[in-house]
């Protein structure tokens, strides 16, 4: 049986009297695109926060790969292979595409100095960039030294996702991706990621657009107080039912695993 690249299991996080995650388990497949919905205060952030190191579960175990693993931070989970695009997209605007995309990672001349002090290697980075770039058929973006700040929103998003996609990540997890593009840049947005589904790296998808998450999610976590309430296949369900299974109008599917 396939097992999971990543999954989580009693995850439990509180603030104060607030349950946020209340026994959660989690599941992300092989080369899939996961979608996790839920209302409003459901739980989906503080979820993506401990699989992404932002915050510490109070309880729970979590898996790697089969490995057990626990984030102390945002950049133990990156340096393990779970990359994060937060909705803010973490971009310093006023530097360069190629900068935006090496921030952390940055490449260094050989030398004797220690290696922060040695000097950049400016022309690999924007080589690498602009390849990782056109791999992933975003090469409408000319310029690789363009200031971040002169791109449009769905281009910002797309050099957000290259970069997630570009250093050996093994999940990548999208917060609300499209929620402030227009139609044509969250088109745009959705074709990327099903590219970067087609590379293999599987992909944890937060969204409240019903739409986008039909269209592109091989299968959908629907989150409930705190809670995995069940995992839906979209073939097999409409867009109403999933708001109906959130919000509790509609008993879920049983399920044994969920
Ligand atoms: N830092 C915090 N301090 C106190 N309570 C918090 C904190 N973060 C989240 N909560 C509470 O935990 C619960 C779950 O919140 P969370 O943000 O994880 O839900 P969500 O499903 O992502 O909601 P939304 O769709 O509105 O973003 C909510 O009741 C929220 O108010």
């Amino acid at each position: 049986m396939t097992q999971p690249v990543l999954y989580a299991r009693g995850l439990n996080k509180r603030y104060g009297k607030v349950t946020a995650l209340d026994n959660c388990d989690f599941d992300l497949m092989p080369g899939e695109i996961l979608a996790v919905i839920g209302d409003n205060g459901a739980g989906k952030t503080s979820l993506i926060k401990v699989l992404s190191g932002a915050i510490q579960p109070d309880s729970g175990e979590m898996f790697l790969e089969d490995r057990q693993v626990s984030f102390p931070s945002p950049i133990a989970a990156r340096q393990a292979g779970v990359e994060t695009v937060y909705q803010t997209l973490a971009m310093s605007p006023a530097l360069s595409i190629a900068d935006n995309m090496f921030m952390g990672r940055e490449l260094r001349k050989p030398g004797f100095m220690g290696s922060v002090l040695r000097q950049l290697d400016r022309p690999a980075m924007e080589r690498i960039a602009r390849e990782k770039l056109s791999d992933l058929g975003l090469m409408t973006i000319q310029n690789i030294n363009q200031a971040v700040e002169t791109l449009s929103g769905g281009q910002r998003q797309g050099v957000a996702v290259a970069r997630a996609a570009a250093f050996g990540s093994k999940v990548i997890i999208l917060d609300e991706p499209t929620a402030a593009l227009g139609v044509k840049e969250s088109r745009r947005v959705l074709e990327l990621i099903q590219d970067v589904r087609a590379r293999g790296i599987p992909i944890i998808l937060i969204s409240h657009n019903m739409p986008h998450v039909f269209e592109v999610a091989d299968r959908i976590h629907v989150h409930r107080l705190g809670r995995r309430l069940c995992v839906i296949d979209p073939k097999d369900y409409t867009m109403s039912d999933a708001v109906a299974f959130m919000t509790g109008a509609k008993a879920a599917p049983l399920q044994v695993d969920a």
